[in-house]
This record gives structure tokens, sequence and C-alpha cells, in this order.
């Protein structure tokens, strides 16, 4: 089955010219957005793609370059397209998501919950999920902020996408040399890293490893790093790979 991901952004969550590090996976014709940061709307937006379009959205952890673009897409969904949008989250977040996130702006009478504005589905972390016949999804915690529950992602036992996460190069290795994956990997290109893994701490990877880790989530000053990745490779915002 073929995958493809496109990034809507690829920044980290102060950059200013890129977008968040958020990106749409699409498998045959069912579309799945990943993480749904602040600036997710004006993404999608910018590339012309429909709310509409939106078969999915899968939340990673609870920062708001991955959280902050929920009420739009769930207000607009709601008031233009008279649905809700269908919401795969780890089942450790959503009742944080809703009750410090949303619902002191999103709560009225009627709507008392996350369920009144998503249809959510609950993932047991750990364990993989068939999101679709096309898209099954492995659910990985991973160290991210200390006491904060955040999630990696397998896509088709293939892609290893890693959100935010600290560096953990047992787990990227084990990825590429035993499972087979290609990674796309937050890269912090300043140290320190404390919540991300930096360019630095990726650079120690064996060669052969990094050959298919991609890099995302990075600061603005990206293109001073070119040619400072070994044989690490940065994600282009908005370019399509295939899997
Ligand atoms: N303990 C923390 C918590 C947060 N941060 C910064 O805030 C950002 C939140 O989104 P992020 O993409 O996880 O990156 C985090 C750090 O830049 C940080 O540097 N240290
Ligand atoms: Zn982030
Ligand atoms: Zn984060």
């Amino acid at each position: 089955m073929h995958l493809k991901i496109q990034m809507l952004g690829t920044g980290s969550a102060f950059a200013k010219n890129y977008f968040n590090n958020n990106a749409l996976l699409t498998a045959e014709s069912f579309t799945l957005m990943l993480d749904c940061g602040i600036t997710a709307p004006a993404a999608l937006h910018k590339l012309g793609v429909p709310l509409a379009a939106l078969d999915g959205i899968l939340i990673s952890h609870l920062h708001g370059d991955h959280v902050g673009g929920l009420e739009e897409i769930a207000f607009r969904m709601k008031f233009e397209l008279q649905r809700k949008p269908v919401l795969y989250i780890p089942e450790p977040l959503a009742e944080t998501l809703w009750n410090h996130t949303l619902k002191g702006t999103m709560q009225t009478e009627e709507a008392q919950s996350l369920d009144a504005y998503f249809d959510v589905h609950r993932l047991e972390e750990g364990s993989v999920h068939s999101i679709h016949p096309g898209i099954q999804v492995e659910l990985i915690r991973t160290e991210h902020i200390k006491g904060r529950n955040s999630y990696s992602f397998v896509f088709n036992d293939k892609l290893f996408y890693s959100a935010d996460m600290r560096f953990t190069p047992q787990l990227v290795t084990d990825m590429v040399r035993n499972r087979g994956c290609v990674v796309f990997h937050d890269c912090q290109l300043h140290p320190p890293g404390a919540v991300h893994a930096t360019l630095d701490e990726l650079l120690t990877l064996p060669e052969d490893v990094q050959r298919s880790v991609y890099l995302m989530h990075y600061g603005d000053d990206r293109d001073d790093f070119a040619g400072r990745t070994g044989a690490m490779t940065f994600v282009e915002q908005h370019k399509e790979y295939e899997f």
C-alpha cells in the first residue's frame, strides 16, 4: 500500500518562516492530518486543501503547535459543513485536551465534552490501530516533556514519525535496521535540545541509519545548516514524499 506524506509545515514551535510541524498522510483516497497546530488552518488554506478533504486528524501530544488549530477546525466543520472532525487521539490525552485546552472556549450548555465536537476515537498506546484499510498506525509513547504523555507513530510498518521526541538512538536505530522504516524526526538545530533531539545528537547515529532519517520541526535558520546534516536530509515543507 502506497503512503504519501506532505508536510503542511516543517517549523519548530516558534518558527515564523515555516508553518507548524503538521502533515497530511494519504493512502488511496483517505487523508489523515498528523497534528493540527496553531498554523494548520492557514497552511491548509495556502495549499488549497478544503476542510472537507480531511478524513481524520491524529494527535501526538498537546503542545500548541500540535493541537492549537483544533478549535477552528471543529467550529468551521460544525458551522460550515455540519459535521464533526474525526479525531484519533491516544487515550491518555483525551481528557486533558478537553478539560485543559478546549473546554474554556468551546463548552456551551449543549456541548459539554470532546465528543460534542469531534467523532473521537481513543487509541490505546503500544498497539497497532487500523485507521483505514490503507493506514495502520502503531502508537509508541516516547520521551518529550517530563511527566507528560507524547507519542510517536509508525505507519504501515514503514514510516516512523517522531512528532516531538528527545534523542532516543536505540529506538531510531531499531526502526531503521530491524524494521526497515524511513524516519521523519524532529530536529532542534541549536543545542541544548532538552525536549527535542538536537542536530548534534542525531549526527551521532551510524551513517547507515542516518541515510534513512529526514529532519523536520526545524528553526527559521535551517538554510545555514545546509551541508551540515551528515547523511540526513531536511524534509521540505509542502513537498510530497511517497513510500
Ligand atoms: N520544558 C520545556 C517545554 C517547552 N519548551 C519549548 O516550548 C516548545 C513547545 O512546543 P515544542 O515543539 O515541544 O517545543 C518546545 C520548546 O521549544 C522547552 O524548551 N522546554
Ligand atoms: Zn512541536
Ligand atoms: Zn512538543
